[in-house]
């Protein structure tokens, strides 16, 4: 408490000092004055001190005559003084002691019987008790009063014992005769003071309360009656209510009781108040603990849902499942209801049809995640972050998103639009991913080799991929539709291809594919008209045969339609082949994609139940390639000496004696070697329409690669049908080195379902279809394996010439220039090489089992 507090309360305890005081003479000149009236004149000043007042009545004379006079026989009997009554003054002579004791006795005998407050005898001895004797006296007056009132009124039965109106002239002191019996009446408290020694803070709040209840009823007052705003306007009955209540508490035996119970109280408040700061600290140690148990069982569920989580992929990429992820983006029309009812953490989303209630219309739907619309390119590419860097461990990698027009799929791809200068997409975030796990693992770098007629875009950073993938998109075409103002008119793919070497010599070779697909799209919706039109309805037959490639993978159908569409097509490995795939299912949360929402969760409910088998490592040991090596040698060797001994049998006359023993030569075998160097075979265009039978692996590479490939400086190179070296593709060696990943890049746009691949066009032309782009930035080298070939040894001469000599011979029989077979038979050396062609094949075969084994037994 600060000095000016404590002086204020010491200032008011003096006024109220003062107060009582003042009220307590007020009180007794009150008393005396009745008694001198009422009893005869007591010869007292008109304002006695306290010693004058309580000499006055020490013989209990005066008391007992005044009871006497109001209830007759009050005090049977009283011993008098021998001075008259009329002359009794407080000098007259005094009795002996125990006569004032026995009239002060029966008085209050008397007193006590009219129910009215007393003293103790001894109290006329002592003058500080003056005021109980005040308080007697000022009853007796009340009570002699009502009696009166009650004779009047003819009520004799309930004379109650009226309240000594200590306080009545305490706010305006006013003459005796102006207290009004009303007021007595009112205030009349007389039976509760009777129970005031000894009193308790409760009994004192309940006299209180009582006393307030008594008064309010009898004045059909309330407590709404605003008692506060009365006392503020000095109501008369609010202000001797209050006086009232004041005049309970100034009893000093009560203040007494009342400090001595404050004490009490304030003692026993200190002990429960630091017993409640003991269990309080108890309580906040338990909260505390029960927190830290609540928070470790939070942690531990989290890390049991992400342990699920894993485990669940693990699963999945052990069945070799499609996982699919959904995505949905912000609302942009605060205006339409949200379908999207609930995001779970576990992959699970649950949609409202707007249409139905919200019992009927629920919809559930489980995915390997749901990302909702707060949800940050990063937090999405966190997530398949592991997947992406599986590229360089030798998986094939597929990540396409899918959904309705406008639902963000080049958001997530590629960025915000206007291209990915910010809030990068996860075309840029997984090539940054690439490029710093190569600079990790390399130490070198690769200068790369130019090629003549033929575009070349090394890249070494991912900024140089950036810049490429702007060049795609000017290549793509982006519109603005009702749907979405920035629209992709064509699916967009970007290839990464990965080749590296490890230490143990072992090569791996891997592709990224980042697919942009095309927004489905209902024409009516978008209101896209002209050119526009017939792009969203090849876009959305593309998009249908990707669908029907889903459907007939996923109930395990023999025939898989791969054909039916360019895009499936160029997917086909990632989608039938043993590559990891993910698919982004985009949402627009909107009630009025609510359509859309379902058919897109539908379809990705139906991707996610797809088996690829577990993923294949494509990582080939150094025996298989110094094998594979050896069979391209021994080839080469072979068909050199069949075309020498073709070329020595043209010069010779053929004998038509000689017998022919052919056996043909088997191309299935070969076919597949001819696939890793150049081909020679064209395709034709019948075989390339089939689009009942997947085609075999050389006839897909052709299909996607061109017609025709030749080889050019230990380069492939690819020519198209019409053989101009202008339009030729070429497979560029890009940045293929020892011991050191190097990524190369691949990228196209296709759209409507056909694709072009002819990088080396001055401008890319459009599709006869409409509106179908494409973008070769750079292409695999595959000049491995003729660089490290080592030498076929030559034959020795002698050997060599009789070779020579019998093909001669037998060219003189055959005009087919396709005979490898005559050398079988005629050659001792071409049979060896097919033996050892073949011992080598079973080899090859034998390890890449083995590899497919243990892969599959991990
Ligand atoms: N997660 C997201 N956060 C913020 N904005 C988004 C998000 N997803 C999409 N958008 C915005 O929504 C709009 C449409 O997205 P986007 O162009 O990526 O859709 P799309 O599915 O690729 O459409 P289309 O198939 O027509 O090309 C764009 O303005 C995009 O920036």
């Amino acid at each position: 408490m600060d000095d000016s507090s404590r002086n204020g309360l010491h200032g008011f305890s003096l006024a109220l000092a003062s107060r009582k005081a003042e009220e307590a003479a007020w009180r007794r000149y009150e008393a005396v004055r009745w008694l001198d009236s009422f009893v005869g004149p007591l010869g007292l000043p008109n304002q006695p001190s306290e010693v004058e007042f309580i000499s006055c009545l020490r013989n209990g004379l005066i008391l007992c005559n005044a009871i006497n006079k109001i209830q007759p026989g009050a005090v049977p009997k009283v011993v008098d003084n021998p001075c008259p009554l009329q002359s009794l003054t407080w000098d007259c002579q005094p009795l002996p002691a125990y006569q004032y004791f026995e009239n002060v006795r029966n008085f209050l005998v008397a007193a006590k019987e009219l129910n009215l407050p007393t003293f103790e005898a001894s109290d006329l001895e002592r003058d500080t008790f003056e005021a109980k004797v005040v308080d007697c006296v000022l009853a007796l007056k009340c009570f002699h009063e009502s009696k009166q009132m009650s004779n009047e009124n003819g009520f004799h039965k309930h004379v109650k014992s009226p309240l000594p109106l200590r306080s009545s002239n305490r706010m305006h002191p006013r003459p005796l005769s102006t207290v009004s019996l009303d007021s007595c009446r009112r205030l009349d408290m007389s039976a509760t003071c009777e129970k005031w020694p000894p009193v308790g803070s409760e009994e004192l709040e309940e006299l209180i309360v009582k006393s307030l209840v008594d008064s309010l009823v009898q004045e059909k007052e309330n407590f709404d009656g605003n008692l506060l705003a009365s006392l503020r306007n000095r109501d008369k009955d609010a202000v001797r209510l209050f006086q009232s209540i004041v005049s309970v508490c100034s009893n000093e035996s009560l203040q007494e009781n009342f400090s001595e119970d404050l004490k009490a109280l304030l003692s026993k408040t200190k002990g429960e108040f630091r017993d409640l700061q003991l269990q309080l600290q108890k309580d906040l140690k338990d909260l505390e603990n029960q927190v830290q148990e609540l928070s470790n069982a939070a942690l531990g569920y989290h890390n049991v849902v992400k342990e699920n989580r894993s485990l669940y992929n693990i699963v999945q990429d052990l069945k070799g499942n499609i996982r699919v992820y959904c995505r949905v983006r912000p609302s942009f029309n605060c205006l339409s209801n949200n379908v999207i009812e609930f995001i779970g953490e576990d992959g699970l989303l649950m949609i409202l049809d707007p249409l139905k209630s919200k019992k009927d219309g629920r919809k559930v739907f489980r995915f390997n995640r749901v990302f909702g619309p707060a949800a940050k390119q990063d937090d999405v590419f966190k997530d398949i972050q592991p997947l992406i860097r599986s590229v360089m461990d030798g998986y094939n990698v597929c990540i396409f998103a899918y959904g309705q027009t406008g639902s963000g799929k080049t958001h997530t791809m590629n960025g915000p639009s206007g291209g990915p200068d910010k809030d990068f997409g996860i075309n840029y975030l997984a090539l940054n991913d690439l490029f710093k796990i190569q600079n990790i693992r390399s130490c070198t770098s690769d200068t790369g080799l130019s090629l003549p007629d033929a575009t070349r875009h090394s890249v070494k950073s991912t900024d140089d991929v950036l810049n490429l993938m702007k060049l795609g998109e000017l290549n793509r075409v982006v519109t603005f539709t009702a749907m979405n103002n920035r629209s992709s008119r064509s699916h967009s793919i970007l290839t990464v291809y990965v080749h590296g070497k490890d230490n143990a010599g072992s090569t791996i070779r891997s592709c990224l594919h980042l697919v942009d697909l095309a927004g489905s799209e209902r024409v009516d919706k978008s209101e896209v008209t002209g050119d526009r039109l017939k792009e969203a309805q090849y876009i959305n037959k593309s998009l249908s045969c990707l669908g029907d490639v889903i459907m007939a993978l996923a109930h395990k159908n023999s025939h898989i339609p791969y054909r039916n569409s360019k895009l499936t097509l160029l997917l086909q490995d990632s989608l039938g082949g043993h590559a990891k795939t993910i698919m982004f299912a985009h949402v627009s949360p909107e009630e009025d994609s609510f359509c859309e929402t379902l058919s897109t969760l539908k379809f990705a409910q139906s991707v996610s139940t797809v088996e690829l088998g577990a993923a294949r490592l494509n990582k080939e040991s150094s025996e298989v390639i110094q094998l594979k090596a050896q069979v391209e040698n021994l080839k080469k060797a072979l068909v050199n000496n069949t075309q020498q001994a073709l070329t020595n049998k043209s010069k010779e006359p053929r004998s038509p004696t000689q017998v022919v023993d052919r056996t043909p030569l088997r191309p299935r075998r070969l076919s597949i070697e001819n696939c890793s160097t150049a081909k020679t075979e064209v395709p034709s265009k019948q075989e390339m329409g089939k689009g009942s039978k997947t085609p075999s692996l050389c006839s897909r590479r052709s299909s996607l690669e061109g017609p025709t490939c030749i080889k050019k400086d230990g380069l492939r190179m690819k020519v198209l049908e019409d053989g101009s070296k202008n339009q030729a593709l070429t497979f560029q060696k890009c940045g293929l080195i020892q011991n050191s990943e190097t990524i190369s890049r691949v990228s196209h746009s296709i759209s409507n379902g056909a694709v072009k691949m002819e990088m080396n066009y001055p401008k890319t032309p459009r599709s006869p279809l409409g509106g179908y782009r494409k973008q070769v930035i750079n292409v695999e080298a595959n000049q491995t394996l003729s660089l490290q070939l080592p030498k076929t040894p030559e034959p020795p001469k002698r050997v060599r010439n009789d070779i020579q000599n019998q093909m001669q011979s037998n060219a003189m029989f055959s005009s087919d220039a396709q005979t490898p077979s005559i050398m079988s038979t005629t050659s001792g050396k071409g049979s060896r090489i097919r033996r050892s062609m073949r011992t080598i094949g079973k080899l090859i075969n034998g390890a890449e089992k083995r590899q497919v084994l243990s892969k599959s037994s991990l």
